[in-house]
């Protein structure tokens, strides 16, 4: 059985009409990767978010403009590249640094800023303080939403990416001009005139002192902390401290972590993440590709680069387990729908897959709903398909499946819900309510745009994106009385036990219900 089909799961509180099971109220659960996923073509066509990263390159590809590029494509970001520096890079170290001309990253800044719709700039290596001047004279001109100011100076191997003379330049001209800056505990040291960062308290104090300097936020990072068990990070936004932790990946494959970070938040910023939202995603995209990584054998010395890609590749050996158990335990937790979505099975495999996961549906008496294949419906008899925007439009679909089916539509603004009224749809899904690693490329709505969208509709809505046990009731609290239940996929398939999660979820969800009622 092909093994890139997802599930999703929807907890879903409402009556719904089909010809199997008649009407019934369906506590269901969608499965995340597949359900209900939202970029628009017509988005598409308005924008893509773009960020520019002016930045060193390695040739080992581990760190610098490299992994900015492989991070912001992994996350379903454009990424323009200014190249301030040329190192020769490997694993074992860097053997020698080729900075680029002032006048040259200027003619690149220009061209990129001028043409180009750039949301959010990340920074990286900037060997020189005239280059932070440069820089900071082509954003005066072209100005861009957000300044990500990774203040990258020395590698992990030792090496100095960018001289203690730059220290003033960062200090006084970058940094108060940073809506955040990510400095390792290394650079946070320097940062302060030398200062001692080597427990999470002195990542607290240098938070805050480095605040103090003009960035509206600030992220240090314990990638290097001695004696840490845990990978911890502090940001500090001015008023609150939020110690971020991750259980430490035991691999040498860390190369370039503090790059990719920075990337990863320039994207979700890019996207119109809030501040926190976006480190909390990049931190525990870092900490996946690590995990999903931490055995690759690139180059023999101590620091090797890891695999952003990883979603292209991943598939469900990371838990071990086929669809059909998966769905079964989702099922067996009390979800109450699941949809499938097939990510790049062939279409025989997907059927295959589709046909067993109906026969566990059956048997507990959910519907079964596929993701965008209205073929693979008919061909298996699935209780209906849920349709993205660039899927085939629901009144089509509703003409080829007739009047039975179950016919789900992502929604992320009033117009797209009418949209699906009109054509026929059965309920909306709307999301990503927050932000999700599930679906790299979609925008976030919010709990604010979930309302928009259910007060503007008379359909029965399914919020999507980012929701897991932890938010799930707040999410239902938002109190429109259309919102019936909530989809998830990472927060039952990407977890190492399925049913006790799926139990939790649907414990909060009818705790959530019978108190909105
Ligand atoms: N082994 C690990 N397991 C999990 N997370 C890690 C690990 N190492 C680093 N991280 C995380 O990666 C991010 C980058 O932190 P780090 O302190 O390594 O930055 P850095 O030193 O600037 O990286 P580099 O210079 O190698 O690009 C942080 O969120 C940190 O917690
Ligand atoms: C070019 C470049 N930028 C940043 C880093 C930090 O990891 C590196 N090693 N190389
Ligand atoms: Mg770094």
């Amino acid at each position: 059985m092909a093994c890139s089909i997802v599930p999703s799961s929807l907890f879903f509180f409402h009556k719904l009409t089909n010809s199997r099971y008649g009407t019934r109220t369906f506590v269901a659960m969608q499965d995340d990767c597949g359900a209900a996923s939202a970029t628009t073509t017509e988005q598409y066509k308005m924008k893509i978010p773009h960020v520019l990263t002016v930045a060193g390159s390695d040739s080992g590809a581990g760190a610098g403009i490299q992994a900015d590029l492989k991070a912001c494509a992994a996350r379903g970001v454009y990424c323009s590249t200014v190249i301030t520096a040329v190192t020769a890079q490997n694993t074992a170290g860097v053997q020698g640094v080729n900075i680029v001309p002032e006048d040259f990253v200027a003619a690149q800044l220009k061209s990129v800023l001028s043409d180009m719709q750039v949301d959010v700039v990340k920074t990286g290596m900037l060997p020189s303080t005239d280059l932070v001047k440069v820089l900071l004279q082509s954003l005066s001109e072209f100005p861009v939403r957000a300044l990500v100011v990774d203040p990258v100076m020395v590698s992990t191997s030792g090496d100095v990416l960018a001289g203690p003379s730059t220290i003033t330049g960062l200090r006084e001209n970058l940094l108060p001009m940073a809506d955040i800056v990510t400095p390792n505990v290394k650079e946070a040291s320097a940062l302060l005139g030398g200062m001692q960062v080597v427990t999470v308290a002195d990542m607290c104090s240098a938070a805050k002192l480095l605040h103090n300097l003009g960035p509206r936020t600030v992220l240090v990072k314990g990638g290097d902390l001695p004696d840490s068990s845990d990978a911890v990070d502090i940001f500090f936004d001015g008023e609150d401290f939020h110690e971020l932790r991750s259980s430490r990946v035991n691999t040498r494959n860390t190369h370039g972590t503090g790059c990719t970070l920075a990337s990863c938040i320039a994207a979700e910023l890019a996207k119109g993440s809030p501040m926190l939202s976006a480190v909390k995603v990049a931190k525990c995209f870092v900490e996946t590709a690590l995990d999903y990584s931490k055995d690759i054998v690139i180059g023999s010395g101590p620091q090797g680069p890891f695999d952003h890609l990883l979603r292209l590749k991943r598939t469900n050996k990371k838990w071990g387990r086929s669809i059909t158990d998966a769905v079964k335990a989702a099922l067996e937790g009390g979800a109450t729908i699941i949809q499938l979505r097939e990510k790049d099975a062939d279409t025989r495999g997907f059927l295959e897959a589709a046909k067993a996961c109906l026969q566990i549906c059956c048997v507990h008496g959910v519907p079964l709903l596929i993701n965008d294949r209205i073929d693979i419906a008919l061909a298996c008899d699935a209780d209906g398909v849920h349709l993205g925007q660039s899927d085939m439009p629901a009144r089509t679909a509703r003409a080829l499946l007739g009047p039975d089916k179950i016919i789900g539509v992502s929604c992320k603004t009033p117009e797209e819900a009418h949209q699906a009224w009109i054509d026929g749809a059965n309920y909306i899904g709307c999301g990503g309510v927050y932000p999700t690693n599930t679906k790299a490329n979609n925008l976030t709505v919010g709990l604010d745009g979930l309302k928009t969208v259910c007060l503007a509709s008379k359909l029965p809505v399914v919020a999507i994106g980012g929701i897991g046990i932890s938010n799930a009731s707040d999410v239902m609290k938002i109190g429109v009385s259309n919102l019936k239940g909530v989809a998830v996929v990472s927060a039952l398939f990407d977890r190492e036990c399925i049913l006790p999660e799926s139990k939790k979820l649907h414990a909060v969800l009818m705790d959530a219900v019978q108190r909105v009622k």
